[in-house]
């Protein structure tokens, strides 16, 4: 069983008469517990192949399994059940309820899939990103860094068995992205999760398994 498998996979944004080939005809395979950085230039289609794999948008064409499920028959609650328990998704810029404390930014994803009576894993995510004792406060009063170990605890707090992170280092300075990447390594190493980042910056690719390149949304 492959973690991931894109074939032909291609997505073309429309807009009145003018069409963008953002990705195209991209084949891929990630193995579960599989590392791997998704490299390219502005532009190169990185955010649309994280997009799709996490299932936050539909291909034009092609095929995408996720966890060997066809994920474009996939209706309704199936897609919900993929997107919510199966799939953890990390943003450059967090994307934390402003209002919600660390504590409940953690929990949400447990209240859309009526499991929150699992906060003793929201406990444990916090331990594992050394945020435990900041859960009452609110994300403002978090640095950047500690901001992203939020989002990633809140990706994981479904157990999900594949992390889809779109430049989770981009907003911070090296010393804090390297730490964002090791606590990714170590979720990795220790849980098997399969991770899958996107990233402009050549070192923190380097500490990946593999390195998929994008040019103009084709692999190379
Ligand atoms: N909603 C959209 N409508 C039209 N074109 C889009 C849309 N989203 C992205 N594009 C275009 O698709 C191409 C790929 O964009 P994408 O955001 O996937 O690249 P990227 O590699 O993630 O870039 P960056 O590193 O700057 O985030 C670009 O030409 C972009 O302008």
């Amino acid at each position: 069983m492959s973690a991931i498998l894109a074939r032909g996979l291609t997505r073309i944004y429309r807009r009145s008469a003018e069409e963008i080939a953002a990705l195209f005809g991209v084949d891929l395979i990630v193995e579960p517990g599989e590392f791997v950085a998704i490299t390219g230039a502005s532009g190169a289609g990185k955010t649309t192949l994280l997009n799709l794999m996490g299932c936050l948008d539909q291909p034009t064409s092609g095929l995408l399994k996720l966890l060997d499920r066809d994920v474009g028959i996939l209706r309704g609650k199936d897609l919900e059940t993929m997107r919510r328990q199966h799939v953890g998704f990390v943003f450059q810029d967090y994307c934390l309820l402003p209002t919600l404390t660390v504590e409940e930014n953690v929990a949400l994803p447990l209240l859309f899939s009526r499991a929150l009576h699992q906060r003793d894993r929201v406990r444990d995510l916090l331990t594992r990103v050394d945020l435990q004792h900041r859960s009452d406060h609110l994300p403002r009063e978090l640095s950047g860094g500690e901001q992203q170990r939020v989002a990633i605890a809140r990706a994981l707090v479904n157990n999900p068995e594949i992390l889809l992170a779109d430049e989770p280092t981009g907003n911070l300075d090296s010393k804090r992205g390297n730490e964002i990447v090791a606590l990714l390594r170590d979720m990795n190493q220790t849980e098997g999760l399969t991770v899958v980042l996107s990233t402009h910056n050549r070192d923190l690719a380097d500490r990946a398994d593999r390195q998929v390149k994008l040019i103009d949304g084709r692999v190379v």
